[in-house]
């Protein structure tokens, strides 16, 4: 049976409520080389995370466009990336006046420009030079593709998020289901740290992540780990959450002045760059944290569990049960994580 027809009843088995079976038969469907096209930017697209990120998203066969801008050194990217024997059309943007070219028809932009961490700093220090970085790519996105999902890579995530919601909002182009900071890593490493701690196998775990992309923000919910492991006492879950909020100053440190975690980041935004696509191309059931536009706490963005569809963010999902120390984390955040939201509105609505 042609890919189309398989897609139709896979999709009508599904509305009638139909199984795995059915919902297994439409991702493989949606995985396959007929897969809509689709066109990805990548802005920063020559750095540290922009270079191995690239290589990803060339790999991915949901890809049929793939579009590298940076201010420099994009040409040799996009020419050795474009030689892999691969489904999308490999192109370089390189300078300002080439970006409008980059960002047109892009179904997402994922954006890892902007300066890295050195040891002593905090995500905050990246502050004032980032936020201008983000504003005036953002300002491109409104123009060049509104439609576009936006994945922000650029820390600090916590206010890169709100001065590009506050930049749409100002050019009428604002959707909130369409805006994403990407806390990836964050689930990445605490799947990472709670299988070797728990001694199971890491491909099948699962820990969301909530809260923000800094420190404290940074909420493991290891008690809604899978596989559960009961041997872990309490001093080892406070050891694994404040191993997951510092695992970027961990990277940092073991870097010693040359930038912060850029392979493991490459990795972690192109699982979520893939959720988006997938959620695009109407794949069921996909679920990601990220740090998007939220009510479920009385902050404006939030980072949670989210399903994602065919136009972006689907539904935000609660937190469900937490513990006393997950509630207790939960309070403790929200100051940091409402300051810095706030930074980033005002930066963006004052200049
Ligand atoms: N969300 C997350 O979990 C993580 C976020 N990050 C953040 O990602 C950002 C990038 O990190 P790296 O790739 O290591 O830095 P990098 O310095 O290696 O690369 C950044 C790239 O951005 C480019 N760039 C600067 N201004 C630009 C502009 N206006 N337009 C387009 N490109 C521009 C630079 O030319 C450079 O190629 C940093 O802000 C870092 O803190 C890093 C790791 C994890
Ligand atoms: O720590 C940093 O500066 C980079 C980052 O966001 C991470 O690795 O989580």
């Amino acid at each position: 049976m042609r890919t189309s027809m398989l897609r139709s009843v896979a999709e009508a088995a599904l509305r009638r409520g139909g199984g795995p079976s059915s919902s297994h038969l439409l991702r493989r469907c949606y995985s396959s080389e007929s897969a809509p096209e689709r066109k990805v930017a990548v802005l920063g697209a020559a750095g540290g995370i922009g270079q191995p990120l690239a290589l990803l998203m060339k790999l991915n066969p949901l890809v049929s466009k793939l579009a590298l801008y940076d201010i420099a050194g994009t040409p040799g990217v996009a020419a050795d990336v474009s030689h892999i024997n691969t489904r999308s059309e490999v192109a370089g943007y390189m300078g300002e006046d080439q970006l409008g070219q980059a960002l047109e028809g892009s179904d997402i932009v994922i954006i890892p420009a902007g300066v890295p961490r050195k040891p002593g700093m905090t995500r905050d220090d990246l502050f004032n030079i980032n936020a201008g970085i983000v504003k005036s790519l953002c300002t491109a996105i409104a123009k060049y593709c509104p439609n576009a999902l936006v994945n922000m890579i650029s820390n600090p995530v916590n206010s890169t998020v709100p001065i590009a919601a506050e930049v749409f909002k100002k050019a009428g182009t604002y959707d909130e289901r369409k805006l994403f900071g990407v806390t990836t890593l964050d689930v990445v490493r605490a799947k990472t740290f709670y299988a070797g701690k728990a001694k199971v196998p890491v491909a099948e775990v699962n820990v969301p992540v909530v809260g923000g992309h800094a420190g404290i923000t940074i909420l493991p919910l290891f008690s809604q780990a899978t596989p559960k492991s009961n041997n872990l006492s309490d001093d080892e879950i406070k050891a694994l959450t404040k191993r997951t909020q510092d695992g970027g100053t961990e990277v940092v440190e073991a870097k010693a002045g040359k930038g912060s975690a850029t392979l493991s980041m490459a990795y972690a935004g192109a699982i979520f760059a893939d959720a988006c696509l997938k959620g695009l191309n109407g794949v069921p059931d996909v679920v990601e944290c990220s740090f998007v536009q939220s009510n479920i706490t009385e902050l404006p963005f939030f980072a949670s569990k989210v399903k994602l569809g065919k136009k972006g963010v689907e539904e935000v999902l609660g937190l469900g049960p937490l513990s006393d120390y997950e509630k207790q984390g939960l309070e403790s955040l929200k100051p940091e994580l409402k300051a810095s939201i706030e930074k980033g509105i005002k930066f963006a609505s004052e200049k």
